[in-house]
């Protein structure tokens, strides 16, 4: 007999009484174990929801949660909402106490009736979330992403079969966000912890996740690993929020050779490339923008306007003309 799902939801729904009955709606959705999820979706998309009720914060109103083949229970049947071998960190970290170390922070959730584990665990803790050099400190003199790492650390002291991030960076320092998701990745693979995470900036998360769950309008509307779901996405709405892509109508497309029936063709900035050929050059640069290691050059024909990639810096002046060729382009 095969084993059980790990962690699954089956046509989940939860309306929330609104002008727009807004939710999730029968989300048919399947969690595997060990590795990093990531539930994308614009704002209001229902991200959150899902990851309620899948941490039994919130009762579904059609649709159960299994985890190991066992319904997950919801507020109303247990006492203290969320399942014991789950744990989330939101982007709120007011419940850290304040007059604390973070050492303490951490500990204090482990009981006393174990003194030499609890030393074990916190110390695995503080070194998981790379908070030794900070572990007497005061929780008050943290900065932001520091705090999110202790809330972190406070969650995996308690070995989390499951850990759900809610929009977790979003008090982090760009700076500092990559360093703390490599070390979430570095926990996932040594700990086999499995993560499910939200976030609104589907970007952050592309390099992090082995698996994307896209949501929109409270559906899922499709999954994948974000190498697949980036380059072939399956909605129009997936590529527009993962690429900042160029769109344009099938008669404008024909600007570009592409003859299609299908109304709109997508275009990631990175497919356009200048050549050189000898027909006249119809492209005009319009407008750069400088982004650091790269520009964006915007090329303008008759009422369509691309913007493509450019490495060389100072290649493509505005006025510039230019031929060039899509190596790449999707249909919706
Ligand atoms: N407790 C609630 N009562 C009423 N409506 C709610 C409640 N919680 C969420 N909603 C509504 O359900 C929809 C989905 O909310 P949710 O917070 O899950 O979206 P999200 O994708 O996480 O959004 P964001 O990225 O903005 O946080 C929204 O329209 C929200 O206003």
């Amino acid at each position: 007999m095969s084993a059980a799902p790990f962690l699954k939801a089956s046509g989940v729904t939860k309306i929330f009484q609104g002008k727009h009955g807004t939710g999730v709606r029968y989300v048919d959705l399947e969690i595997k174990p060990k590795q990093i999820t990531a539930i994308i979706g614009e704002s209001g998309s229902g991200k959150s929801t899902l990851l309620r009720i899948l941490y039994g914060l919130l009762s579904p109103q059609e649709g159960e949660v299994t985890f190991k083949g066992e319904r997950i229970i919801g507020p109303e049947e247990k006492l203290i909402p969320g399942h014991d071998k789950m744990k989330m960190v939101t982007q709120d970290t007011n419940d850290l106490n304040p007059h604390a170390s973070i050492w303490d922070n951490i500990a204090s959730l482990l009981p006393n009736t174990d003194l030499v584990a609890k030393q074990k665990l916190t110390a695995q803790a503080v070194k998981q979330m790379n908070l030794m050099h900070l572990s007497e400190k005061n929780v008050t003199l943290l900065s932001g992403g520091e705090k999110q790492r202790v809330a972190i650390a406070r969650a995996l002291v308690k070995k989390p079969e499951v850990l759900f991030l809610d929009e977790p960076f979003n008090q982090v320092d760009t700076s500092f966000r990559e360093g703390l998701q490599e070390d979430i990745r570095r926990v996932v693979k040594e700990e086999g912890l499995t993560v499910v995470i939200v976030s609104h900036d589907p970007t952050e998360v592309l390099s992090m996740a082995d698996e994307l769950v896209v949501l929109r309008n409270g559906e899922l509307v499709e999954t994948g690993h974000p190498v697949e779901v980036y380059n072939q996405p399956k909605n129009f709405y997936t590529a527009g929020l993962l690429a900042n892509c160029n769109v344009v109508s099938s008669e404008q497309a024909k600007l570009l050779n592409i003859r299609t029936n299908y109304s709109k063709v997508v275009i990631y900035p990175q497919w356009i490339k200048v050549v050189n050929s000898f027909t006249p050059k119809k492209w005009e640069v319009t407008d750069t923008l400088f982004k650091g290691a790269f520009e964006e050059v915007f090329l303008t024909q008759g009422d369509v306007t691309l913007k493509m990639l450019n490495f060389e810096l100072d290649k493509y002046p505005v006025g510039k003309k230019l031929n060039i060729q899509l190596t790449r382009y999707l249909v919706y």
